[in-house]
């Protein structure tokens, strides 16, 4: 099967072709800096991260830029509001950005274009719509010309008449008398005295939204890309008239497939900043979620549906995760594979190994597991592969809560090895790491040796229950920061920090 995706543009699922074979060039619209990030940009990245990984583990060289849109007027009211100026305000807020995304392990963007840093491109960009006719100036106002531009509203789907009569009636409320159609929108707006503003050909002012995703686009990967992605809400007007701009500047089509993901919702409405109802990515984290299972959460919905956030579906993901995690750990806990294949799914994308020691139901989970994500991403058929190929897995680490691990048939161990290396790979491309409470580096200097010694009751404790599979994880975990376990006769343990 071909990869296929939901393109928002024709409406149907359509097989993925590159422009340039083998390389993707993806266009994400990024945050307004204004607030912390929420659970629906935590959905939206997370979505689009594990199909920028799914790509390159097929093989694909992939450029994915993703801005921040750091002029706007929220950001103004906003810093007014906190007393602080809109770089302080966006400069927060980008470090907050980069530190919730690293936790959720998305993996950074090739490029973040800002807006702010773009001026120049954005200002390019109008004066040539201007020379077009497609766009004119009025007391300092920049608009585009809707009419102008005959493909307005195919990615909508929305007729032109029906929008001119709905905008005409926002307008006269608005009072705005400077355009020449009710239904263009700013390119450029002028600023009042006092307020920040940059200057330009047409005064002082600051750039519209829309136009700074085409200048951006541009910018950085070109006229035309493969893949440009957002949320449902950004359909209409963003993207229509981010095509609006770029196509009647370049005159070639701005993105070939336009995917967007569903909404998460709060009692039926859009979590969003402006709206206030929204839950942190971090006050989520502080409650006990690991940031896997909120990956994972995330990850049993179609990227398209929409998604509501209960404690119940929470907890449910909670558990599926703790189980994926426990055969996850499996290779490391029995030191089988050396460690820093740990790192390999951390933070860096993995392309498809050769996988030539499966046997022939693991090669099928594979080939399974890739129809499911060629099939426009379906990443829920995707996760029911690994619970399948975790089984064998499960049944070991059973078997070992009673037994040594030399009793086990070494044939057997070999091809539950090669599982759990397959396992681990594919669960690298959704981006799900395994956890063993690494989180402490090496040689702390502020050893807690309160905590250590607590772990070494818990390890004594599970071995007097038999749980030799948390024994050992104690172990392992202990040693991952510099902390090594010496058992002496009559059940004492003693431990000792090991030297690098
Ligand atoms: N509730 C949500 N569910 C899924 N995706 C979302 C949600 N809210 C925003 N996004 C997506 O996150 C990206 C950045 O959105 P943006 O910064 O505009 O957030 P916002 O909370 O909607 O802010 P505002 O209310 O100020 O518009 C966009 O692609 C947007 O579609
Ligand atoms: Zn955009």
């Amino acid at each position: 099967m071909s990869l296929k995706f939901t393109n928002t543009l024709s409406k149907k699922k359509e097989d993925f072709i590159s422009i340039n074979p083998n390389q993707v060039k993806i266009y994400c619209c990024g945050v307004t800096v204004y607030d912390l990030c929420h659970l629906g940009h935590a959905r939206s990245y997370l979505n689009w991260d594990v199909l920028r990984r799914f790509l390159i583990w097929k093989g694909f060289e992939v450029k994915f830029v993703q801005n921040f849109t750091d002029i706007d007027d929220k950001i103004i009211n906003r810093a007014n509001k906190e007393g602080c100026s809109t770089d302080e305000l966006s400069e927060r807020n980008i470090d907050e950005f980069h530190k919730d995304m690293d936790t959720l392990s998305i993996l950074r963007p090739t490029s973040m274009p800002r807006a702010t840093k773009c001026l120049h491109q954005i200002i390019n960009f109008i004066e040539e719509l201007e020379q077009k006719k497609v766009a004119y100036s009025s007391n300092g106002d920049v608009y585009f010309s809707v009419d102008k531009h005959k493909n307005y509203g195919k990615l909508s789907g929305r007729e032109i008449e029906d929008q001119i009569d709905n905008a005409a009636g926002r307008l006269k409320t608005n009072q705005k008398e400077s355009k020449k159609n009710s239904l263009d929108f700013a390119l450029w707006k002028k600023s009042n005295s006092g307020e920040v503003s940059y200057s330009s050909p047409w005064g002082n002012g600051r750039p519209g939204w829309h136009i700074e995703c085409s200048a951006m686009v541009k910018q950085e990967l070109g006229e035309s890309i493969d893949i440009h992605l957002g949320g449902s809400d950004l359909i209409f007007p963003h993207h229509e008239n981010e095509i609006a701009q770029s196509e009647a500047c370049n005159g070639k089509e701005l993105a070939k497939y336009w995917l967007h993901n569903g909404m998460v919702n709060v009692g039926g409405e859009k979590m969003s900043k402006s709206l206030g109802n929204f839950t942190t990515i971090r006050s989520l984290l502080e409650e006990d979620i690991s940031p896997m299972t909120l990956r994972f959460f995330v990850l049993q919905t179609n990227y398209r549906k929409p998604l509501d956030f209960t404690e119940e579906a929470l907890k449910a993901a909670s558990k599926g995760w703790e189980r994926l995690n426990n055969c996850l750990s499996f290779g490391y806990i029995y030191k089988i594979k050396d460690q820093s294949k740990n790192e390999i799914f951390l933070d860096k994308p993995i392309k498809k190994s050769a996988n030539t020691k499966l046997d022939k139901n693991s090669f099928k989970l594979l080939s399974d597991f890739e129809k499911y994500m060629d099939d426009d991403l379906n990443t829920s058929g995707a996760l029911s592969i690994l619970f399948e190929l975790s089984q064998p897995i499960r049944k070991i680490i059973n078997f070992l809560k009673e037994k040594d691990i030399n009793e086990v048939d070494q044939d057997e161990l070999n091809q539950v090895f090669n599982k759990w290396e397959l396992l681990s790979e594919l669960a690298g491309v959704l981006g799900l790491k395994v956890n063993l409470n690494q989180e402490k580096p090496k040689n702390n200097p502020e050893l807690d040796t309160n905590k250590i010694e607590e772990l070494i009751k818990n390890r004594s404790l599970a071995k007097a229950n038999k749980d030799f599979l948390l024994a050992d994880k104690i172990r392992a975990d202990l040693k991952n920061i510099g902390i090594d376990l010496i058992d002496k006769p009559k059940g004492v343990t003693e431990w000792k920090q090991l030297s690098d």
